[in-house]
């Protein structure tokens, strides 16, 4: 039976990863905290490895706080990039499949259709900057057995995100701003999830990976808000304004579309449209 480990298991993935794990008996999974496995201490790392057997690695730890790290960069760079090569190390000697998530935030926003897994990077906020930063340790590894896949908008109804805020101000508001002209696609953590453990059985383990896996469709901030207020029924009013209108420490793409060419070809199942898994979401909510 594979050993799977599951770094950052508290958080939104994580949590999808976990409440998913019954359906799939033939894998046997290690789930770590940050308490149990700070993947930023090398020397816990490395102990750790020396102590279990593991057969796959999903990464989930991260920071992913976007706005807080434009003034916590050490700290973001530590769990983003630093211990991303702290857990490619460690493995590395036993040649351990590595599963690393990353973002849209790695592309720049500037563009006008959906980024290309190859396309180049230049990220605009910290946080981008070292989930970059982490993936070009992955590249540069030299390692043949990593599957990368980006991600974007990921909720779930474990964790904080931008459903459960909506949810907040909708209960406490009349009425709210949101910004309509950044544009991308929502990402229910549970599909992601049921995406990586399908891809486990399945991925021929040679050479580096690279997969965009988001929900299908296309919607902006203020779309996105609109619909879990329709769904959920709430009365407050959702505004469309322009990102000057919300000024945020962080600075956010305009456009992040992903290509999921790749994906749908090797996936080969249905990924569900955003606004179907969002009511799916929010029925737990
Ligand atoms: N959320 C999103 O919208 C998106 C996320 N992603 C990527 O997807 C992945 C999963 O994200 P998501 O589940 O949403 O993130 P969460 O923030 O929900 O979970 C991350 C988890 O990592 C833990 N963690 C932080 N530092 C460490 C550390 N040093 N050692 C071990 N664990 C640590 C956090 O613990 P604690 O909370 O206690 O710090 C948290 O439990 C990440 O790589 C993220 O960058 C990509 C695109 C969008
Ligand atoms: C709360 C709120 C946010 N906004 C805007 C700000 C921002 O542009 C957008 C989303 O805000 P958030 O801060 O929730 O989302 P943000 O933290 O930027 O989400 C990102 O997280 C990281 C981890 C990723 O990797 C990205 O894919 C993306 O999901 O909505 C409004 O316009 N009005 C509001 O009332």
């Amino acid at each position: 039976m594979l050993s799977i480990l599951v770094t950052g298991a508290k958080g939104q993935l994580g949590s999808e990863i976990f409440f998913l794990a019954d359906q799939y008996p033939f894998l046997n999974f290690i789930f770590v905290d940050k308490n149990l496995l700070d993947i930023s201490d090398r020397q816990v790392v490395d102990d750790f490895f020396k102590e279990y057997e593991v057969d796959v690695i999903i990464n989930c730890a991260a920071y992913t706080a976007v706005d807080k790290a434009e003034s916590d960069q050490v700290m973001a760079k530590k769990v983003n990039h630093l211990a991303v090569k702290n857990l490619i190390d460690a493995s590395s000697k036993q040649k351990i499949p590595f599963i690393h998530i990353s973002t849209d935030y790695v592309f720049d926003g500037k563009g006008f259709k959906p980024y290309a897994t190859d396309d180049p990077k230049d990220p605009q906020n910290v946080y981008g900057k070292t989930k970059m930063q982490g993936e070009d340790a992955l590249f540069q590894s030299g390692l043949d057995n990593l599957m990368l896949i980006r991600t974007s908008w990921v909720y779930s109804s474990f964790g904080n995100n931008f459903v459960k805020t909506m949810l907040r101000l909708g209960a406490e508001r009349e009425s709210i701003g949101v910004i309509d002209d950044q544009v991308g696609s929502p990402t229910y953590a549970r599909d992601l999830a049921r995406f990586i453990l399908e891809s486990i059985p399945r991925i021929n383990w040679e050479g580096v990976k690279t997969f965009h896996f988001t929900n299908e469709g296309v919607c902006s901030w203020f779309d996105f808000a609109k619909a879990i207020m329709d769904i959920k029924g709430l009365n407050c009013k959702v505004n469309p304004i322009p990102t000057e209108n919300y000024p945020t420490p962080a600075k956010r793409p305009h456009y992040s579309v992903l290509d999921k060419r790749d994906t749908r070809e090797f996936y080969r199942q249905e990924i569900p449209y955003w606004r179907d898994s969002l009511e799916k979401c929010l029925e737990l909510l």
